[in-house]
């Protein structure tokens, strides 16, 4: 009788091609890899110098994200010289190795984790591997995502393979309705402030439960998305209805009878009945609230209707200095009202919140307001698919109306890594996924939070 298995053991299972040592690695095939102009160049170096080719060109998709400038007007031009060696590389690359591109100037240009789920490039029971830590977003589709380094690019690349060893498998089980306003960036939120940034190190994560059930798929891919955050190299929702109607007319999906084949396979993805679990966390949904981080780290944070922790309350004195150190960095007291701090920037973008289903929940609380003077207030669509159905939606327009700049897609100001970059002591309400110091920019203060929040705080402080 064979033992009761995960739905992470199924994928891996599945996936492996031969064990390699008497310590758990395995030899694991790779269906698809996503690549981007910034930890793609020394892979596809290292290819050249070896004389190696790319052993399955058609399993990659390549797309310009982090280093284009996202200007109402779109330019092909990058705003450095690096940045245009970077995407004039990549184009290089994918012209001589024969990888499909999406470049700055293609209608279907975007952020990667936006633009491979809208394309059908990640299918259920796919393991899709990509140089970027947030490649867990595709959980939601059932599929295994993980973030790789550069020298295993090349190893992809070359063979794709990946010299792989298995995860600890923690289970996350939401149960219950979320409370009005509470959106999936929330319960990501709560439950990496619940474990801490590194709660989830060497496990991947699955998500069950009737809060989970109850998500759209792209308010899933939120919560896969951040489960890094929490340290975690996978992130999973075993495939339902949903997410077969999300995937059933996206231009690479199977069709016909091929359809229906996988469709019927898909629907084998879930953890068996008494399959054991090395960790289980319970979270209910009524008890999340809308967060905000007041810190430098994700799980730096607490319900908008908390204050700002006093780190003399804190006994460990390691943690102590550091609570200290995230507060001098905010510029924030202990005590003070998180729903009371003003900003600068309001910034709604990124892989994590920057789908069609967020711009219109944005739309819902902008619509007929406007952005506080003083406020800069963008919004990046995840793609330039997203910015398309967006102005067709007339969303664009509510958020011109309320003053927000409208602009293209990319991740922009989600890191400092192209023009979109704030100055020291700017800040930024931020729709993204990370809020280290000098992340969006040296010495810029980022409070992550929910889209909608991000709306919300735009406006002036009451
Ligand atoms: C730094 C950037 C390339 C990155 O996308 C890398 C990553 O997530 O691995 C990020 O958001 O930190
Ligand atoms: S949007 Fe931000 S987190 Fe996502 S891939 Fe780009 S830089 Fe990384």
């Amino acid at each position: 009788m064979n033992q009761p298995r995960t739905l992470y053991d199924k994928h891996i299972d599945s996936h492996t091609l031969c064990p390699l040592d008497d310590d758990g690695h395995v030899l694991l095939y790779i269906d698809r890899q996503v690549l981007n102009e910034y930890t793609s160049p020394q892979a596809f170096s290292g290819l050249r110098e070896a004389g190696r080719t790319v052993w399955r060109p058609e399993t990659a998709l390549a797309v310009v994200d982090h280093v284009n400038p996202t200007a109402p007007q779109r330019i092909a031009a990058m705003p450095d010289e690096g940045g245009a060696r970077q995407v004039s590389y990549l184009a290089e690359n994918c012209r001589d190795f024969g990888i499909e591109l999406f470049d700055v100037l293609d209608k279907r240009q975007g952020i990667e984790h936006v633009v491979a789920p809208e394309q059908g490039f990640i299918l259920p029971g796919m393991v899709v591997a990509a140089g970027d830590s947030h490649t867990t977003t595709y959980g939601a589709l059932g599929a295994f995502g993980f973030g790789i380094g550069t020298s295993e690019i090349e190893h992809l690349l070359a063979s794709q393979t990946l010299v792989y060893k298995r995860l600890k498998t923690m289970r996350v089980t939401v149960e219950g309705r979320l409370g009005l306003g509470v959106a999936s960036k929330d319960i990501i939120m709560a439950l990496i402030e619940k474990i801490g940034a590194s709660g989830a190190t060497g496990y991947a994560i699955e998500f069950t439960g009737s809060t989970i059930d109850a998500l759209s798929v792209e308010a899933r891919m939120t919560v896969c998305n951040m489960a890094v955050e929490a340290g975690a190299r996978g992130a999973f929702m075993a495939p339902d209805d949903k997410v077969f109607a999300y995937v059933k007319d996206k231009l690479r999906a199977p069709k016909g009878e091929q359809w229906e084949q996988a469709v019927a396979k898909w629907r084998a993805l879930k953890s068996d009945e008494g399959a054991v679990f090395d960790r289980e966390v319970a979270i209910v949904a009524t008890a999340i609230q809308p967060m905000v981080t007041w810190g430098t780290s994700p799980d730096q944070a607490a319900p908008i209707g908390a204050r700002v922790p006093d780190p003399a309350g804190e006994e460990d004195p390691i943690r102590r200095r550091d609570l200290q150190r995230a507060l001098d960095y905010m510029g924030l007291e202990p005590g003070q009202r998180l729903d009371g701090i003003a900003i600068s920037h309001a910034f709604i973008g990124s892989c994590t919140n920057a789908r069609i289903e967020d711009l219109r929940q944005v739309a819902e609380v902008v619509r007929d307001r406007k952005v506080a003077d003083g406020v800069r207030a963008m919004i990046v669509p995840g793609s330039t698919a997203v910015r398309a159905q967006a102005e067709a939606e007339g969303l664009a327009e509510i958020f011109l109306a309320a003053g927000f700049e409208w602009r293209q897609s990319g991740c922009s100001m989600c890191l400092a890594m192209n023009d979109d970059v704030l100055d020291a002591g700017d800040r930024c309400a931020s729709s993204t996924n990370r809020n280290f110091e000098g992340r969006q920019g040296a010495g810029a203060r980022t409070h992550l939070m929910s889209p909608a929040m991000v709306a919300a705080a735009a406006w002036p402080v009451a």
